[in-house]
């Protein structure tokens, strides 16, 4: 199950995603916004990084216009690791080395094309499980 949350910057974007996860056949749980009325993105940043460092879904997707401030607001939260990704080597690395639980991405930065690459690239993705990345992912939970 995949935790979708945006503000009203990501959902033009976020639309884009919610038809691309139903196209693979991905479960996924929306916890808004729900339009492009102007909204406050720490709210959806904290309800998707609940409900990931909960263990209620498994990995989450959030998108605010830069990306910045949805991530900065979700890696407050303890267990999680919110990546701000504009291009797939990011999104590829941060699922390989840093076992990010969280893709995040700046709709007014990121295009379409390129962010449904980089949601593929990072659902599809497994950890490394190298002992370096590991250990250093320890370090940060410590
Ligand atoms: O948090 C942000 C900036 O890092 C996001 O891009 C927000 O979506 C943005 O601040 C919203 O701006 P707006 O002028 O209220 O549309």
């Amino acid at each position: 199950m995949i935790a979708l949350g945006c503000d009203h910057g990501g959902y033009g974007l976020m639309q884009d995603v919610i038809k691309h996860l139903e196209e693979r056949g991905m479960e996924y749980k929306n916890y808004g916004c729900y339009s492009e009325e102007s909204v406050d993105y720490p709210v959806y940043a904290k309800k998707v990084a609940h409900a990931v460092a909960d263990g209620e879904c498994e990995r989450g997707i959030l998108i605010c216009g830069t990306g910045i401030g949805i991530s900065i607001t979700a890696n407050k939260v303890p267990g999680i690791r919110a990546a701000l990704c504009g291009d797939c080597f990011s999104a590829q690395a941060t699922r390989e080395h840093n076992d990010a639980n969280i893709l995040a991405m700046g709709a007014r930065v990121t295009g379409p094309g390129l962010a449904l690459k980089i949601v593929d690239t990072f659902l599809d993705t497994p950890f490394s499980n190298d002992e370096r990345h590991i250990r250093r992912i320890k370090m940060i939970e410590e």
